[in-house]
């Protein structure tokens, strides 16, 4: 695991988009695995201004996100299809078509987690794979006990993470208690990884990752057993 410690968010977001960037010069047609939440925002705004300035393409970029809340409408504010769109896919040049999120809303959730995965495999695997990581270790929506040989999987969310996610939505009690996303193995199978973390709040998980215990009952640490995997990490107490 290559440890990068940065001082700020911003220093966080530049480092985090120029591993991206080299991927996407070195393999326009990268499938790119991505993540929603606050810590990858600042990644994604680097990104838009390399595309906007010709530094990278996303014409043959294929993207697979992590996660989706189950029950929501793809056009609900709060769901990670609107995040993705707002914060990256409306301001590049990708297609349409080539952007993929487990979809929440299907009724046959079982038969949409098996063909999330092969989607995955199909397209011929995640090449680069973006994370941020829960206070209690959780990436995806794994949450702490999930099986490290999980694929994508319909999880109960614990009140952390709900807790965690409730400023996306108007009412907490509206955050969903359910999600789609890929298990710790899906995870697994891509070539490369890349977790951000900055702050206060972050610091605990980052220090559990560093202790270097792989345990279920932390579901990053699985990534230590990953032969390709930066931790760009930062903030202090
Ligand atoms: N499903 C997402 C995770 O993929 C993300 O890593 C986490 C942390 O988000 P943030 O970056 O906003 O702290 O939030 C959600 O639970």
């Amino acid at each position: 695991m290559r440890w990068i410690e940065v001082n700020s968010y911003d220093e966080m977001s530049i480092v985090a988009a120029s591993i991206f960037t080299e991927q996407l010069q070195v393999k326009p047609a990268s499938i790119l695995g991505l993540a929603t939440g606050g810590s990858p925002v600042g990644m994604y705004k680097e990104l838009v201004k390399g595309q906007q300035a010709g530094d990278i393409s996303f014409k043959d970029v294929k993207t697979f996100n992590l996660d989706e809340y189950v029950g929501l409408d793809q056009s609900s504010p709060a769901s990670y299809w609107t995040f993705m769109h707002e914060n990256l896919f409306n301001h590049v040049d990708i297609n349409e078509k080539n952007i993929h999120l487990p979809n929440g809303k299907v009724t046959n959730l079982a038969a949409e987690c098996v063909a999330y995965d092969a989607r995955i495999a199909e397209a011929g695997g995640i090449d680069l794979q973006l994370l941020g990581i829960g206070v209690n270790g959780h990436i995806g929506f794994n949450e702490p006990g999930t099986s490290f040989a999980s694929l994508t999987n319909i999880v109960e969310l614990t009140e952390s993470t709900r807790t965690e996610n409730a400023i996306y939505f108007d009412n907490p009690a509206d955050v969903p208690t359910q999600a789609i996303t890929m298990g710790i193995q899906s995870i697994m199978n891509a070539k490369a990884i890349v977790l951000i973390a900055f702050g206060e709040k972050k610091l605990e998980a980052i220090e559990k990752l560093q202790s270097g215990v792989v345990s279920e009952d932390f579901p990053a640490s699985q990534l230590l057993n990953h032969p390709n995997v930066t931790v760009i990490y930062g903030g202090t107490k």
